[in-house]
Formats: structure tokens, sequence, C-alpha cells
């Protein structure tokens, strides 16, 4: 379940007065989320959706309308926070701080086509080419540094050889990305798993949940892509997606030779990244409510597939 706070429809059509979005028709509850509190709302106008904020730094909430508000403007698919009669979007409800979005069309691809891959590596690209931009500031809060200052958490329920594994990429991330030259920077969704898309046919509806939004490498995002889109049970890289959604993102941002040289270490480093936060919900720090976890297993797979394959070959460029 993902609807920590039940609202009302009376407590929902009176909050709904404070913007110009229409009467309240139909509410419901949305059970997949795991985080915040998530409802469909219907109005005699438009299909919206109403996020109560439960955990998380609420003091971060402006940075993520900022983001969302400038994405919006420069025309990408993602949901921009309505905004009230008096122009504000952050609001709060049941004493909890509240946004409303517009309900944008599509469902999750579980398994995604090539065309599918292809609107993603392009939508990215078009994104990171405008979020260079953005003056906003938020630092990653799973970089290098959150690696560096977490793995020690995990290594007690690891085997030795688990351990040896983790203590031994984060020396090498530390080794490499310490001597590295700066890569590009920019804001970044942080988390762009299929899940966080939703798909009209082939066509890319919306990017969603923003909230690991954060500035710094723009390469964190798209090896976090490539290992979520492009893998095969065997946390393999298929290179057909690989390909499509690379060749894709490239046009509209080609990648610079510092990012290059970077990209196989930062496969690693992002694959690690989400087996350590895995990690961290499954034995240190577990979720009040009852929902499955996600499996480590599958991260620590990858990573280990990314150490013995290396990475593919990036395809060529080709500029729009
Ligand atoms: N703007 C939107 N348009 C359509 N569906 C949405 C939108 N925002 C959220 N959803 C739906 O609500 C679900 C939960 O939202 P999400 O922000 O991912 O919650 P959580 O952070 O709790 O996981 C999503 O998986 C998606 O199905
Ligand atoms: N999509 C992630 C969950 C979000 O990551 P977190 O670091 O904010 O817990 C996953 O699949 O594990």
């Amino acid at each position: 379940m993902a609807v920590f706070t039940p609202l009302s429809q009376a407590q929902v059509a009176e909050f709904l007065q404070r913007f110009d979005v229409g009467t309240l028709t139909q509410i419901e509850g949305v059970p997949s989320g795991t985080e915040n509190t998530t409802y469909f709302v219907t109005t005699d106008r438009q299909a919206l959706v109403l996020t109560l904020f439960e955990q998380g730094e609420h003091d971060e909430l402006p940075f993520f309308v900022d983001l969302l508000d400038y994405l919006a403007d420069h025309r990408l698919p993602v949901p921009g926070p309505v905004h009230d009669c008096q122009g504000v979007a952050l609001q709060s409800l049941a004493g909890k701080p509240a946004l409303l979005f517009p309900r944008l069309p599509g469902k999750h691809p579980s398994s995604p086509n090539l065309a599918q891959c292809e609107a993603l590596g392009e939508t990215l690209g078009h994104m990171h080419a405008v979020s260079r931009h953005f003056d906003g500031h938020r630092p990653n809060p799973r970089d290098l540094h959150w690696l560096v200052a977490m793995h020690h958490r995990v290594l007690v329920y690891l085997s030795a050889d688990d351990q040896a594994l983790m203590s031994d990429e984060v020396d090498a991330y530390q080794a490499f990305f310490g001597d590295a030259p700066d890569l590009p920077q920019g804001a970044l969704h942080g988390d762009l798993f299929r899940d966080n898309t939703l798909f009209d046919g082939e066509r890319l509806g919306g990017i969603i949940d923003f909230y690991n939004g954060c500035t710094g490498d723009l390469l964190f995002d798209l090896a976090i892509v490539i290992n979520d889109w492009a893998v095969h049970a065997d946390g393999s890289l298929d290179a057909a997606r690989h390909d499509a959604i690379l060749r894709a993102y490239q046009a509209r941002r080609p990648l610079t030779d510092a990012e290059r040289a970077a990209w196989p270490m930062m496969l690693r480093m992002t694959a690690l990244r989400y087996w350590l936060s895995r990690l961290l919900v499954v034995y240190v720090d577990p979720p009040a409510h009852d929902l499955t976890p996600h499996d480590p297993e599958q991260f620590r797979t990858i990573l280990l597939s990314r150490l013995q394959n290396g990475a593919l070959a990036l395809p060529e460029i080709h500029p729009a």
C-alpha cells in the first residue's frame, strides 16, 4: 500500500478550491508508490495527481518544484507542479507538504522495445542539454562521498568475498575519480528506472518521481539508465537497447572525451550505488511499511557482470 495518509473526498474537494482546476469528481489512492502518499484526483476539467510527502527532507521540496518547473518550461515531458491562484505550488494538506501535478498518460514499460529505448535516450539527452543551465543546487545524495561513508555499514552482513568486492570497488572509484578530469555537470533525475517513466505505446508520456533529483555528474544519470533499461537477467548488457539509448542520447548531447573515459567506471559505480542502497534498506534502515524491499542481489549481479565483461563500445556520434 502507498496511502500512508488517508484523505476524504471532502478534504480533497476543499484543497482543490485553492487552484483553478475545476470541481472534484473522484479520488483514488494509488497502491504502487513506496515513499509518499499518492492519489489520482479527477475534476470536471482534468486528471491530476496529489502527492503528500511522508518522509525525506522537506526543506528540499522547493528544489524539486523549481527543477520540475524549469524542465516543464523547456517542454520536457515531466509533470510541472500545478500552482495555486496565488502562484504557489508547495502546499500543506493533512499536516503534510503537498503538491498537485497533471496526470501524465501511459504505463511503466517492463520490457522496453527499441523505439521506447530511443525515446528515453532522446528525452534524457534533451533534459541534460537544458539542465546544464539550471541554476538550482542540491548535491547528489548518492554520490561517491555517500558510497565511501555508507558502505562500512553493510559490510558486516556480507560474505568475506562480497566484503572484499565492495571495499575494493569503492577504493577503485576513489582512485579513478580522484584523478579524473571534471565531468559535465547539471541537474539529474537520479533514479531513472523504467518504473519512473510512463509510455503511451512508443511515446514517452512522462518522467516522474524526481525526488532523487540533484545536481552533479550528468553521466551518473545515464549510467543508472543503462544498468536498468539495457540489461539481461544475468546482469549482462543488451547491445541493441544499449545502442538505441546511447545513440539517441548523443544526438542531443554528445559525450565528452572525459565522459567516455569514465564510462566503464561509472557503470560499475552506479551498480554498486543500488547494491548498497538496497542492502541498507534490507539490513540497516528498513521502512516502517510492509512493502517488499527491492532485491540487492540484482545489482551485485550487474556489478559483477560489468567487472567481468567491461562496458560495450559506445556507439558513434550522430549530432542532430
Ligand atoms: N504525474 C503523474 N502522472 C501519472 N501517474 C503518476 C504521476 N505521478 C505518480 N504517478 C503514479 O503514482 C505512482 C507512485 O508515484 P511515485 O511518485 O513514484 O511515488 P513514490 O515516491 O511513493 O514511489 C507511480 O508509480 C505512478 O504510477
Ligand atoms: N529505484 C531504487 C529505489 C530508490 O533509491 P534510494 O537510494 O532512494 O533508496 C531501487 O530500485 O532500488
